[in-house]
Parts: C-alpha cells; structure tokens; sequence
C-alpha cells in the first residue's frame, strides 16, 4: 500500500487512524504488526484486506489497485484472495472439518482442487479429524483447521487478528510454527497482528506502529528485541 491515510469523523471531530502508511509485503513473506493499542493496527489490517477504504493512498493486491472498485467487486476479491484468521477460529459448529475447510470455495462457486486440499490438510496437520466437528476438538485444533480454510483458496494474503489470543502457550507456538511453515512450503504470504512479542518473533519482520504511523521495523525478529522495541513505544 502506498500513501495510505484513514480519518474516521466521528461525533467528537476527526480521528486520523492511519497518517501516511507506504509498505509493501513481498510475496511469500511472513510479517508481524505490532504497537500500542489505538496505533492503527486493526485500521491497517482491515485496509490490506479491502474491508475498509482509505480516505486516500492506494491499496494493491497481488497487482490490482483497490482504489474505486464497487462493494460486490471488493467482496469478491476478499472471498477469493484472502484469507482470514481470527482469535475466535469462527468455524460453523454444525459443519465437519472438512466441510469446513471447503467453505469458503463453495461460497465462491469453485471446484475443489483435491491434490491442493490434501497439500492443505496435511499441512495443518488434521488429516485424521475430517470428519470431526469443531467442538470435538482442541482450540489449537480448530485455529489448524481455520488456517486450512484460510489457504484453501491459494489467497494472494493470509491476514490473521491475534491467531494465538485464545490458545495457551504450547498450543500458540503450534499455530504460529504452522503459520511460518505455510511460508515456507507453499510460498504464502502471512501477515499477523499481535500484542505478543513471542509471537511476533515468528514472523521474518516485525512492522512498528505507533499514532497511524510505521515508527520502526525489525528483521530477524527475537521475543527480546520486539518487547524493546514496544517498551519504547510505551508498552511493556
Ligand atoms: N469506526 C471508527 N470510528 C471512529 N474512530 C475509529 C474507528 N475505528 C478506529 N477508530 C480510531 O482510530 C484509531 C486506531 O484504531 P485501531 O482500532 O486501528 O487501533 P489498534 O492499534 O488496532 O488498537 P487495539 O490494539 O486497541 O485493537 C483509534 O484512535 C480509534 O479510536
């Protein structure tokens, strides 16, 4: 995304979220976002995901410009091109695993590409809970499936909202290996948002907001370097 500014107008006068964030998550690559609560992280997410439009500034997905596409253009490309990961898994209880996995390509009306799938299920690791459902499982089991149905459709972006927020440390580092993995194996592209030093530390880079603007990034990222980073942010 290029130049991108977000002023929300509410009641009380304008708020600008995001002030001029220029950044660009090269294909394949593994970032995490991080910064004091109100610095913009959820308005940046929710701008490269195409669920809200800047005020201006351009946002690009895999090559094509978000900028004056219609609503029905806009949700389109995000059932097609990303993927979603929530803190809350939001699988559909009544659905088995696979069904649930597969959703999201019957919402868009396409076939199921069985080798793919399979790549995807073997992956997460739940090729033996297929026809389990959601409640039978370990939260870190469900979020697994949750990352499958975020790949299924070979999304150009993986953009997951605190992924780990639920689970407990052990089942955290799963989710977080597994995400680095799909980095790593099927060439994805993952982008998280996180309060947790230790999670960021997964990713290839750490991205640094603070008041709507991009103050810092970290390569290589270690737990350590992060939270020091974040402590002069002023956050512990
Ligand atoms: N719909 C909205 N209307 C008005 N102001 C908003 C709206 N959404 C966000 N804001 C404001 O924009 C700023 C950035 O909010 P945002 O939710 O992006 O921050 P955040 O870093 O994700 O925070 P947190 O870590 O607490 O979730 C805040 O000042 C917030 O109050």
């Amino acid at each position: 995304m290029g130049e991108v500014y977000r002023t929300y107008d509410s009641g009380a006068g304008k708020v600008t979220a995001l002030q001029g964030i220029s950044v660009e998550l090269a294909k394949g690559s593994f970032t995490a976002v991080m910064g004091p609560s109100g610095s913009g992280k959820s308005t940046f997410l929710h701008c490269a995901a195409g669920l809200d439009r800047p005020s201006s500034g351009e946002v690009w997905l895999g090559g094509t410009s978000l900028s004056g596409m219609s609503e029905n253009r806009l949700t389109r490309l995000r059932r097609e091109r990303v993927g979603f990961v929530f803190q809350a898994y939001n699988l559909l209880s009544a659905l088995t695993v696979q069904d649930n996995i597969t959703m999201p390509l019957r919402l868009n009306g396409t076939a199921v590409d069985r080798g793919w799938a399979e790549q995807v299920v073997f992956q997460v690791g739940m090729a033996d809970r297929l026809h389990h459902r959601p409640a039978e499982l370990s939260g870190g089991q469900q979020q697994r499936v949750a990352i499958a149905r975020a790949l299924i459709t070979r999304p150009d972006l993986v953009l997951a909202d605190e992924p780990t927020g639920a689970l407990d440390s052990r089942a955290g580092a799963q989710v977080l290996s597994l995400l680095r993995d799909t980095v790593a194996a099927l060439g994805q592209t993952v982008l998280v948002v996180t309060h947790d030093p230790v999670a960021a530390s997964y990713a290839q880079r750490v991205l640094f907001l603070a008041d709507g603007r991009l103050v810092d990034s970290l390569d290589a990222p270690t737990p350590a370097a992060v939270a020091e980073r974040m402590s002069r942010l002023g956050e512990r």
